[in-house]
């Protein structure tokens, strides 16, 4: 492709799709400013959901957090404090929006696939083809730990878990009007009859989170969508040739996968001021506190002492797994290089611990002006490398109106962003291939 060409030739429609992202645990939303609302209630989710469809968006996704992060009995103090059950709160916004699509994060190493598929299937009928499932197999054991089977699986277990889940679910999802399933995998068994009738998208988008190289591969086999962590334009470029090679492997189309990752966008009148209000988001969401506990996840240890202004703990973290924050992604035997080559860059930058860890955690984004950041997204569609990004607002309920109001409109001019909705489904609002229709598949042989 050349700089002249207006978009990748593989992706006709040259338009970029946005998705709003709630994270599961998190320290991004700002729920202390005066101006956010409540993430228990009906009425902030109520407002972002109707603002998200006014501007065209086509999803509203929710990630999977199931339990608090929490430290030597110390709960985070940013974290969500819970929030309601993702299927439950979309059935619920399902009522009150009417095209955008509603995606639920499950896990597959703790569910079970007959229910999760059912439940799945419910949303997708009643939401009259606008669910999609973000299939995750969540890497702790406190997650687990809400499960009767508990526990943790090894990372080649969960894909492996995954993989027969995946299948089983589809099968469900096939086997209408009157087919049996049978699954009898190493991970999953069940026998069931599917109850539900397809919805008008056939069965509910696939969208996938994980980003190891078995986490890939199943996304290159099995979804519709992959939700990345690489939102940067480079990144995001190398990202996608490499799950592209992945697709021929698997012997799909290199633009049957849509790839939507996790973006953050700060906008302001001029550069300057988007800068600024760059700034005070950092710091509101590192808090002095905040950076003790976001370091504490690496030195497994009571770092309370510490002056969030001064320099980097020179004590090794205590590589106990027993003292590892509960939650945290990170294994023990990591923990001393990775603290090393951060006390290493705070040095080097002459960043105290709280500047280090907004160093650390701000890398990304789209700031800029409004005019910017619309150009800065174009070269995203004229790469071809992102087909969406899944916006994660800094504040709600208010969060999306400067995207709205000021983004998509700019982004419409220059032909990149939809205009209206043109499908009632999500499948088709995506640009995604049709999926095979029900009951052309007996039952799943054994796994
Ligand atoms: C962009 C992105 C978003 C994710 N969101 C969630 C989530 O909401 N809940 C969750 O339990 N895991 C989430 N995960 C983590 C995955 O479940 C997975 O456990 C983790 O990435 C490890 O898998 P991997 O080794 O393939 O990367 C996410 C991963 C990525 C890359």
């Amino acid at each position: 492709m050349t700089s002249s060409q207006q978009h990748d030739p593989r992706y006709p429609d040259g338009r970029i799709r946005f998705g709003v992202f709630f994270q599961g645990v998190n320290f991004h939303t700002i729920w202390t400013d005066e101006n956010s609302g409540s993430q228990h209630d009906f009425e902030s989710f109520r407002r972002v959901i109707q603002t998200a469809e006014r501007g065209l968006f086509s999803a509203f996704f929710l990630g999977e957090g199931l339990r608090l992060r929490e430290h030597l009995g110390r709960l985070h103090d940013l974290d969500i404090a819970g929030r309601p059950d993702a299927q439950t709160q979309l059935a619920a916004l399902a009522a009150v929006t009417e095209r955008i699509g509603l995606v639920a994060t499950q896990n597959t190493t703790y569910n079970d696939p007959a229910d999760l598929a059912y439940r799945l299937a419910s949303l997708d009928l009643l939401s009259e083809g606008r669910a999609a499932w973000n299939i995750v197999t969540t890497d702790n054991a406190w997650t687990g730990a809400n499960f009767r089977r508990g526990g943790y699986l090894a990372h080649e277990h969960r894909y492996e878990r995954a993989a027969e889940f995946i299948d089983a679910a589809k099968a469900l999802w096939r086997a209408w009007p009157d087919q049996h399933v049978d699954v009898a995998g190493r991970h999953v068994t069940f026998s069931t009859d599917r109850v539900l009738p397809p919805s008008s998208q056939g069965r509910p988008v696939l969208f996938q989170a994980g980003d190891s190289s078995e986490g890939r591969d199943f996304a290159a086999q099995h979804a519709d969508v992959i939700f990345s962590a690489h939102p940067g334009l480079d990144d995001a470029t190398t990202f996608a040739a490499d799950v592209r090679a992945r697709l021929l492997r698997f012997g799909r189309a290199e633009n049957e996968l849509a790839f939507f990752p996790g973006q953050v966008i700060i906008l302001g009148d001029s550069a300057t001021d988007a800068a600024e209000k760059a700034d005070w988001v950092r710091h509101s969401q590192v808090t002095p506190q905040t950076a003790l506990a976001y370091l504490e996840q690496i030195w497994g240890t009571d770092l309370s002492a510490y002056d969030p202004d001064g320099p980097l703990p020179d004590i090794d973290p205590v590589q106990d797994e027993t003292n590892e924050t509960r939650g945290s992604p990170f294994r023990a035997q990591k923990a001393r290089e990775l603290a090393a080559s951060w006390r290493a860059i705070s040095v080097e930058k002459k960043l105290s611990i709280r500047e280090f860890v907004i160093h650390l955690t701000s890398s990304r984004g789209l700031i800029g002006s409004y005019s910017e950041v619309a150009d800065q997204i174009r070269e995203y569609t004229r790469r071809g490398v992102v087909q969406g990004f899944n916006i994660s607002p800094y504040l709600v309920p208010s969060g999306l109106d400067d995207i709205v109001n000021g983004l998509v409109p700019e982004l419409q001019e220059r032909g990149i962003y939809p205009t209206e909705y043109e499908s009632t489904t999500l499948r088709e609002e995506l640009g995604l291939p049709a999926v095979e229709a029900a009951g052309s598949v007996a039952a799943l042989e054994s796994a």
